[in-house]
């Protein structure tokens, strides 16, 4: 029987009460509306993942518009549409960030479309047919013909080398990554190597070795990185301190940050618990930045770089430690090296030591916002076409650690409301 239930109304309502929710808290605390114009907010709606209200409605706004968007297109007409807008909004957005036509755009002000082209090089005729794509998205706005002026969404590529990343790494190796999956899948379907991914099949090389050999990737791929992790609801390094219960760890107690890159994130920590001591293994070449680091914080006699890869035995100065932390790092590697990663710091571990990943805990399907499990799915399908690998859910990552050692139990998992997309998942030898 054809559906009867007048969902579009229901959804409308509760646009509705959480639009009035939102608006109400702007008011009250006297931040701006949000608005397309350039000056208007770039986090309009404010909300940090400890402001679970106000998250909440935020969410609950952005799924409910969502799919009163899908209803009023309706099934055919996606379908018939498929990404058709996204494909070429990617498209003219790179071309647009490589020709430097946000930096062009005064902030406050309007430029002709012929000084435009003449200042950025890219021939006004096709400057104009790339801008005019962008603007009915939002971006860029023409306020009188020929004449081009910023919106809220373009100022946000205009002074911020890290927001054009994003368009950049979408574009220049996320798309030929994704245009390699049907391959990818066809011929490595179980593979757990990162040759075999998408993205190797796209670049000749694996996600790092290629970065290695290509610095102004490595270079783009790490202000990616630092936009992605800068976000609403992103997990900083601050948020991560406050998250695991590090004031109950004895005085003296040693954190090993098990490829901790620079060590930004035992910085943090060790900033907010002056009890703890923190050994943070990378590469060597990380070594200097990582001194750098420390000493500007004023943290270099309790956290220590160490080079070492993650796939030999523990050093004799970091066995028994308190605490082996893993962030972002198994996300990154299928299961298989998972367990090369884990084994050794296993076999270093005393019946005390903990082991604490932080990475994503996927939840059940339709039990967390719509939106929210867009993004996590998404993830874990950018870890299969980078790197072969994946998120994991609670029994993925139990499973992970019995495989490694029966005795590696899951004892505790934070996750929200003090952490946004990530949990802290730890876990220790339970005899
Ligand atoms: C996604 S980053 C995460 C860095 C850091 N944990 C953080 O949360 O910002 C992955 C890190 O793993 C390091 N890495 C990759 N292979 C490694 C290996 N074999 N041994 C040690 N570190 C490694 C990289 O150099 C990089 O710093």
């Amino acid at each position: 029987m054809a559906p009867t239930t007048d969902i579009l109304s229901q959804l409308a309502e509760e646009i509705s009460r959480n639009t009035s929710t939102i608006v109400d808290y702007l008011k009250s605390n006297n931040l701006p509306q949000p608005s397309f114009g350039p000056d208007g907010p770039s986090h309009p709606i404010p909300t940090t993942a400890t402001d679970e209200k106000l998250s909440a409605a935020r969410h609950a706004l952005i799924g409910a518009s969502k799919a009163l968007h899908a209803l009023a297109v309706g099934p055919a007409e996606t379908t018939r549409l498929f990404c058709f807008n996204e494909l070429y909004l990617l498209g003219t957005m790179q071309v647009l960030c490589h020709f430097n036509v946000p930096q062009q755009v005064p902030v406050d002000g309007e430029i002709n479309m012929g000084e435009l082209s003449a200042k950025t090089g890219l021939r006004e005729e096709l400057l104009a047919r790339f801008l005019r794509m962008a603007a009915v998205n939002y971006y860029f706005s023409e306020p009188r013909p020929g004449v081009v002026a910023h919106t809220a969404w373009s100022k946000t590529l205009a002074s911020d080398e890290k927001m054009r990343a994003c368009v950049w790494f979408r574009h220049a190796e996320m798309m030929p990554s994704v245009a390699k999956l049907v391959e990818a899948v066809e011929k490595f379907p179980s593979s757990a190597e990162p040759q075999d991914a998408a993205f190797s099949l796209a670049f000749g090389d694996t996600f790092f070795d290629y970065k290695e050999k290509h610095p102004d990737h490595m270079v783009k791929f790490g202000l990616f990185v630092d936009a992605f992790a800068s976000g609403i609801e992103a997990d900083t390094a601050e948020s991560i301190a406050r998250a695991y219960a590090w004031e109950t760890l004895p005085a003296g107690s040693l954190v090993v940050d098990v490829g901790g890159g620079r060590g930004h994130i035992s910085t943090a920590i060790a900033r907010e618990h002056a009890h703890l001591k923190f050994q943070v293994q990378d590469f060597s070449d990380l070594a200097e930045e990582s001194g750098l680091l420390q000493k500007t914080a004023g943290v270099s006699d309790r956290v220590q770089f160490c080079p070492h890869s993650f796939f030999d035995p523990q050093p004799e100065t970091s066995r028994g430690a308190a605490v082996y932390f893993l962030r972002n790092i198994m996300h990154n590697w299928s299961d298989l090296y998972c367990r090369k990663i884990l084994k050794p710091i296993v076999e270093a571990m005393s019946p005390d030591s903990r082991l604490v990943i932080c990475d994503i805990v996927l939840a059940e399907p339709n039990t967390i916002p719509n939106t929210q499990e867009a993004r996590v799915r998404a993830l874990d399908l950018t870890m299969l076409s980078m790197f072969n690998a994946k998120e994991r859910s609670y029994w993925d990552w139990q499973e992970l650690f019995t495989s490694v050692d029966a005795r590696l139990k899951i004892v505790a998992v934070a996750g929200r409301p003090k952490l946004g997309t990530d949990s802290l998942i730890e876990a220790q030898l339970v005899l």
